[in-house]
């Protein structure tokens, strides 16, 4: 969790404690030092007081300053002329809010700001709607900061007011605004979303006054930590309401609203606002202001407005909306010429599912087209994100491929264009997407691409729904070019992004069945042949899910035909779309925030607005292919399916990952790699083999145990050309030795003489027969666990080996054998071992 101020825990900063009037994290400090007992340190503070009193003077000056200032404003409040007020100065505001208002450069309010903080400033309930890009978060995040200052929060007090966001992105961007505005107040601020640590947030979350979360990890924090008290919370915000209070959060949010004391303030903000009766009587509103409605106050620089007491649904007066009817498997072409001729311009591109994102991403990466490419989606993990976020939001020119999770909120400056790829589920969903660009007053295009089959149904809703008259462009096709054949060599070549192009070919279908509209998405009217090999694809996959559904769908149409009365629980069965790889999880084309971070084959991400985070049964309508509209919507029920995560399924996720081990290359001084010591020390067979095949993972039992077989005979065997080494060294030591005595004694020749003759029986060669067994002396090493090192010397070495050999020689041995194995040699023992040497 990050802080607004950082301050460790256990050192608060100087908070006032309401009603009180101390100033407490000083008091506690005295008080510790004090009963410490140090005598030095009482007169020392003795000292101190006096230099303290003017201190403690000047803030219980600056508290009854507090004091005036709160009586001051609040006697402002039922003044506020929402239509005189030109600036944020003329708002009855904490000097400490203005101050920071003035610093960020924001000096006009704009017209949802003026329409809502007065009644939010009164403790009203509102319900703001306003157009994408109109200072939504302004208008919430003033109000929430006045009112702890007015009641005078502390860190002590606990959490007073909560944000709630659907995305986390979004949440990280209202912090970072709350960062601004709110710097000069004293309150702490926490950011609570899913992909951070958990065990952090849990020590924290109490000392905090404004949580800015999204919905599943407020809830884990309410059910989990026994810490997060919300009984002191007074505000509740919720930022795309409409999204929270959609299906797809329903039991979440519900959950959480029962944790929050029912007296309390609620201000609820979108650019598409609910307005239905059950989501303001679960948020237990009272006697709502509404901001941005039908015959109210409309969003400012709104192109359109309803006159209906609805929301008024609207796009920026500045964006220039057109739109083109393309063959789904034309897309990739239109997209490539499009950012072709487009490389100085900042580009969101949105996209039905995640694995689309990703593979675009990947695919134009390889094709380089010459201008920056990002992706964002709910599937990568969340540093990844948010470090995507914060580069587009910086780059002046950059194509971002992104899922839903980017359409609401984010404050992308200077975005020249939204293409909208995938058709858009509803009109909402077009307004946010396209609200990316021409935001608070600045010029931006959208282009929404349609396939024929949408073209008729999603341009009525829009002139229906928005009164717009949205332009149709025709492309030329001369200035389309089709990267196919490069995309079909890169696909060749890399098998990885093969299979990426797979799972966005399968990933694109279920969003489309699964979606609930079936008049403007009909998965029936797709040419799957064309669409695989638009991505590059060779052979088109097999697409299960349609291939089980159509099988029943024509069981049920031969037992119809044969007169058989079908039960019900077939023909639901029937008509249940057969999705064995869906989660629990199907969330809104990943618009909705993803707890889980893995980019799990198996993980669907469904654009659909009635998916359902608990994984419940829902209800759909399906349009089967030359059914009539009406007579074949029939209700489906996706079946619960709890996806079980064992060791096994983890373990075969790491191996279709292809993780391939870390090895470590060392290099000399003249960068020329050196052999790795710990490889050769290996058997040459062992090297062998695992050179030969790939390592896959596992451990393979009878092939570990031939291979340490082989090891162990290796090592002997290298053991025992030690040894021998070193008894060659002991041999020329001896020769040596010999050699000087022989030059030394004269007598000692004629011995020496009898000594060559016994010599000579045994054919003139050399009897090593005295070494000892290098088996022998191994098996004893190993026993005694006593190996020798090389480093030992020679002589320390020799007369180990002497002494374990003593016992295996028999008397009948010859003289100079015995005594060599003893430390008493005689010079005679000498010379005898110098002459059978020689052989002389
Ligand atoms: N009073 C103001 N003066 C100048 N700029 C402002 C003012 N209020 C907001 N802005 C700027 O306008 C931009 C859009 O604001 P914001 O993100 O709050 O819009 P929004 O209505 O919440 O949009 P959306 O519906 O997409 O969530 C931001 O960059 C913000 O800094």
């Amino acid at each position: 969790m990050q802080r607004q101020k950082p301050k460790g825990p256990g050192k608060p900063g100087p908070r006032f404690k309401p009603g009180t009037g101390q100033v407490k994290g000083k008091k506690e400090a005295t008080k510790g030092r004090g009963n410490g007992g140090n005598q030095g340190n009482q007169r020392q503070n003795g000292n101190n007081r006096q230099l303290k009193r003017p201190r403690e003077d000047i803030k219980k000056s600056k508290l009854a300053a507090t004091d005036t200032e709160i009586g001051e404003l609040r006697a402002k409040y039922a003044e506020i002329d929402a239509e005189a007020i030109k600036k944020f100065a003329q708002f009855p505001l904490s000097r400490k809010t203005l101050k920071a208002l003035a610093e960020s450069k924001f000096v006009h309010p704009t017209q949802v700001q003026r329409e809502s903080i007065g009644p939010a400033l009164l403790g009203k309930d509102v319900l703001g709607a306003a157009v994408t890009g109109s200072g939504k978060t302004l208008a919430f995040l003033i109000p929430v900061l006045e009112h702890l200052f007015m009641n005078k929060w502390s860190r002590t007090d606990g959490v007073g007011a909560i944000i709630i966001s659907p995305t986390r992105e979004l949440a990280y961007q209202i912090f970072e605004t709350l960062k601004k505005v709110g710097k000069h107040h004293d309150f702490s601020a926490g950011l609570i979303i899913g992909g951070k640590n958990l065990k952090f947030e849990r020590t924290r979350m109490d000392q905090c006054n404004i949580l800015i979360c999204t919905p599943g990890r407020l809830l884990q924090h309410m059910d989990e930590n026994p810490l997060f008290n919300t009984s002191t919370m007074e505000m509740l915000v919720l930022d795309e309401a409409d999204r929270c209070l959609d299906m797809g959060f329903q039991k979440t949010l519900n959950s959480i609203i029962e944790n929050f004391p029912p007296e309390r303030q609620t201000l609820l903000f979108s650019a598409t606002q609910t307005n239905t009766v059950q989501d303001l009587a679960r948020l237990n509103l009272k006697e709502p202001v509404y901001v941005g409605y039908g015959g109210g106050v409309g969003g400012e620089g709104a192109a359109a407005a309803s006159t209906s007491k609805a929301a008024v649904l609207a796009v920026p007066e500045l964006l220039q909306q057109s739109y083109v009817v393309l063959n789904l498997e034309d897309k990739i072409t239109m997209l490539w010429s499009f950012i072709k001729n487009h490389l100085k311009q900042k580009i969101i591109v949105f996209v039905a599912s995640c694995k689309q994102a990703k593979y675009l991403y990947e695919i134009f990466c390889k094709l380089r087209p010459g201008s920056p490419l990002l992706a964002l989606y709910g599937t990568l993990h969340q540093d990844r994100r948010i470090a995507i976020y914060e580069d587009f939001l910086r780059k002046s020119h950059v194509v971002m491929f992104s899922t839903d999770v980017a359409s609401r909120g984010l404050d992308f400056p200077a975005v020249n264009w939204v293409v909208q790829l995938d058709c858009p589920e509803d009109v909402s969903q077009y307004i946010h997407r396209a609200g990316r660009s021409a935001r608070n007053k600045t010029r931006g295009e959208c282009l929404l691409v349609l396939t024929p089959s949408e073209e008729e149904y999603m341009i009525s809703a829009l002139k229906e729904q928005l009164n717009l008259n949205i332009r149709c462009v025709q492309i030329d096709p001369k200035k389309l070019f089709s990267p196919r054949v490069k995309i079909e060599a890169f696909l060749a070549q890399f098998p990885e992004l093969r299979a990426t192009a797979q799972r966005a070919f399968l990933s694109y279908l279920k969003s489309v069945f699964l979606m609930r509209n079936k008049r403007l998405f009909n998965v029936f009217s797709l040419d799957l042949d064309a669409f695989a090999q638009s991505l590059g694809l060779a052979v088109t996959p097999r697409v299960p899910f349609l291939e089980k559904f159509l099988w029943r769908q024509k069981q049920l149409q031969q037992q119809k035909e044969k007169g058989d009365e079908v039960p019900d629980s077939a023909a639901a069965a029937a008509a249940t779309p057969v999705l064995p790889k869906i989660s629990k999880q199907q969330s809104f084309g990943g618009a909705s925030e993803s707890e889980d971070d893995s980019d799990d084959e198996d993980f669907i991400k469904v654009k659909r607005k009635d998916h359902d985070v608990e994984g419940e049964p829902v209800d759909l309508e399906l349009d089967v292919a030359g059914g009539d509209q009406d007579e074949s919507e029939e209700p489906l029920v996706v079946p619960k399916r709890e996806k079980l995560v064992t060791k096994a399924s983890l373990a075969k996720k790491a191996l279709k990952k292809n993780l391939q081990v870390n090895s470590k290359l060392k290099f000399d001084d003249e960068g020329e790699t050196l052999a790795d010591e710990r490889s050769q020390m290996k058997a040459l067979s062992a090297r062998q083999r695992s050179g030969d095949k790939d390592d896959d993972g596992g451990i393979d039992l009878v092939l570990s145990k031939a291979l340490l077989t082989e090891e162990d005979q290796y090592d002997k065997q290298r053991f025992r050309e030690l040894v021998k080494k070193r008894h060659k060294l002991q041999r020329d030591k001896l020769r040596k030795k010999a050699e000087q005595a022989k030059g030394s004694d004269e007598e000692e020749e004629e011995e020496e003489d009898e000594a060559g003759a016994d010599d000579s029986e045994s054919d003139h060669s050399v009897d090593l027969s005295w070494l000892p067994d290098p088996d022998k002396v191994y098996k004893t090493k190993t026993s005694q666990e006593q190996e020798p090192s090389e480093s030992e010397s020679d002589a320390e070495a020799s007369v180990r080996d002497e002494s374990e050999d003593e016992d295996s020689l028999s008397e009948d041995e010859p003289a100079y054998k015995r005594s060599k194995l003893t430390n008493k040699m005689t010079l005679m023992d000498t010379e005898a071992i110098a002459a059978s040497l020689l052989g002389s």
